[in-house]
């Protein structure tokens, strides 16, 4: 995707402090995951926030001291070590609060983000499917994701900011009891920094926004080029070239947009960096002369030069550790929008469901187009699914079938007409509760690379334990033949991402699948397209203990395979959105329509 170069002001310094706003529930979120380890980190802060000005102050009593005792007829070094074991003590404390402070905002950093990527995930499986495909929804995504160590940053980089801001303030009380004066030549010596800040301020933020789309589109190539699912076909078409030269073209264009935006900000910060460092030097000469002169002591002369160079350098810290508070918020209000998100489901009711299904499904002239489109995909679809029935769906690619069953578990809410569950609107139902009456097999389902006993009771993973469950599920799916097969059985780790872990075949993997809607004790099963890769033997085996096995059981198949289809009570044709056939086998093989000509080719072997 061809990039017309970086909008740097798309983000303005009134935006970036707007941005803040996120901050305090920021705090509430990392207080509460471990309140103690907050307190220590905070008092330890508020400690060393005023180490700073005593040992300055100590730094000075010592060389007012030194200089007191060469001037004495006998020099007396009691004071002076006194000075000196305080000054020691001082940087011994400091030193190890120093270290408390990051070893608690490591530990602080490390569990929120382990609770945040929690929140992320939890958020994600709230959300409705229809929101789930949608590219914005994963833009947002994307950008909550990440920085989610950033975030860590974040918490020490504001609180550094309040330590400092205590620093500043006992340091300029310090400089002006001696010399109002230098802390109008500090201002001048700061504010070049300000304004490059404000000059700077949101524009990385900017970029990487504005970079979003193209980020995914990177991650999804860096995939799609070095991976084990797309390993065979990469290499057998030669592709990794290709891959390889659109990732190189993508990167370098985000290269040279942020390799712009760090010239120029150096460029800025080096000139007024000048500025900055001609007050400074106003500064110690201005202290040199008064010390000369014999208005101040060595020791405040020491005192004062190392207060302003410590002041310059903590303000202009100041004012660049706001740049990045400002740019994480930015990414931090990302991901409290993304956990704002509204649930597309204020339109269900909270009806309880029956205990049982009575009468069964009806589809009353059901229409449908995916968000965002405006292709009818399925239209004027009546029918009943009656309960107990095995109703079969047969159509050509794109057809609808799916979409149907989307619609059926409430994924989508039809466009037009109503889906009843005896006689209730399926939406009066209570979502989440509508949807545990269902055990679905997608014809996508998801080989997760956990463990054999894992991928079997994602079906219904509260009995992950329940080894006669387990077992029991395995025996009826015919997985059981695959547990045998592999070395560590229940116990072996799938895909070959981790170590020891093995890859099964189509087959083998739709097995595993069907135990997954064994395991669940559903009053209505769902197989989109379960036995696709199976052979003609495992698979009418699998089907003939399906049609056993849960009988009085509602049940959905949808295959392309007319030897499957013509065991299910009845069939539905679906042609170009639309119920084109409906009826038993041998209804449909008596009327010369799809259903007996698709049959008819395929057991003539032409399909
Ligand atoms: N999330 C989506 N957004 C937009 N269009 C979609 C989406 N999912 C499916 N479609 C479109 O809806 C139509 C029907 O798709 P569906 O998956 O229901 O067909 P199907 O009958 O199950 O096909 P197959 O036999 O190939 O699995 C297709 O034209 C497809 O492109």
């Amino acid at each position: 995707m061809a990039k017309k170069g970086f909008q740097p002001d798309k983000f303005s310094f009134k935006e970036s402090v707007a941005a803040l706003k996120t901050v305090p529930r920021f705090f509430v979120e990392i207080y509460h995951s471990n309140r103690i380890l907050f307190t220590v980190n905070a008092l330890c802060r508020l400690v060393s926030a005023l180490l700073p000005l005593a040992m300055l102050w100590v730094g000075k009593l010592i060389v007012d001291e030194v200089v007191l005792q060469m001037g004495a007829e006998k020099a007396s070094y009691q004071v002076l070590l006194q000075w000196v074991l305080l000054e020691f003590a001082l940087a011994v404390s400091s030193d190890i609060i120093a270290r408390t402070t990051s070893y608690t905002d490591g530990l602080l950093g490390d569990q929120y983000s382990i609770q945040s990527s929690v929140k992320i995930i939890k958020k994600t499986s709230d959300l409705n499917l229809s929101q789930l495909e949608d590219a914005d929804f994963y833009d947002k995504l994307e950008r909550a994701r990440q920085q989610t160590t950033g975030r860590v940053g974040l918490m020490s980089n504001i609180l550094t900011q309040v330590q400092d801001l205590i620093v500043v303030i006992s340091l300029m009380a310090g400089i002006v009891a001696f010399e109002p004066v230098l802390i109008i030549l500090l201002l001048v010596s700061v504010i070049p920094t300000l304004i490059n800040e404000i000059k700077f301020s949101g524009t990385s933020y900017s970029l990487a926004r504005s970079w979003t789309q193209e980020r995914r589109e990177l991650d999804y190539l860096r995939y799609a080029g070095a991976s084990d699912v797309t390993a065979k076909e990469v290499k057998l078409f030669g592709l990794a070239g290709y891959l390889a030269s659109r990732f190189e073209k993508l990167s370098w264009q985000y290269y040279a947009d942020s390799k712009s935006l760090s010239k120029r900000r150096a460029l800025w910060g080096s000139g007024f960096n000048i500025v900055s460092s001609l007050a400074y030097y106003g500064a110690y000469i201005l202290i040199i002369f008064k010390t000369v002169g014999g208005i101040f002591t060595l020791g405040d002369l020491t005192f004062l030069s190392g207060s302003f160079n410590n002041l310059r350098g903590r303000i202009q810290g100041f004012f660049i550790r706001f740049t990045s508070i400002t740019n994480s918020a930015l990414y931090l209000q990302d991901y409290f929008d993304f956990l704002d998100i509204k649930i597309g489901d204020s339109g269900h009711g909270k009806k309880p469901m029956p205990a049982e299904l009575k009468e069964g499904f009806k589809f009353e002239n059901v229409g449908f187009k995916y968000p965002g489109t405006d292709i009818w995909v399925v239209r004027g679809i009546n029918f009943e699914f009656k309960a107990g029935e095995k109703l079969a769906f047969v159509g050509e690619n794109g057809a609808g079938k799916t979409t149907l069953i989307k619609l059926l578990l409430n994924f989508y809410e039809p466009t037009e007409g109503c889906i009843y569950l005896d006689g209730t609107p399926i939406n009066e139902f209570d979502r989440a509760e509508y949807q545990e009456y269902f055990g679905v097999i997608f014809q996508d389902f998801v080989k997760f690379e956990l463990t054999m006993r894992e991928n079997i009771a994602v079906g219904a993973i509260s009995a992950l334990d329940d080894q006669q469950r387990i077992n029991s599920a395995s025996e009826k799916s015919l997985a059981s033949e695959v547990i045998n097969a592999v070395p560590d059985g229940l116990d072996q780790k799938l895909g070959r991402r981790f170590s020891k872990g093995t890859n099964l075949s189509g087959g083998q993997w739709q097995k595993v699948a069907m135990a997954r809607a064994y395991m669940k004790d559903a009053e209505v099963l769902v197989l989109d397209e379960p036995t696709s890769a199976l052979d003609a033997r495992a698979e009418s085996e699998t089907f003939d203990r399906f049609i056993n096995l849960t009988k009085g059981k509602s049940a959905i198949i949808i295959s392309h395979r007319f030897s499957t289809v013509r065991i299910a009570d009845r069939i539905l044709v679906l042609k170009d959105g639309k119920v084109h056939e409906l009826g038993t086998h041998e209804e449909l093989m008596a009327s010369p329509k799809l259903y007996a000509e698709l049959f008819n080719l395929q057991a003539s072997g032409y399909i």
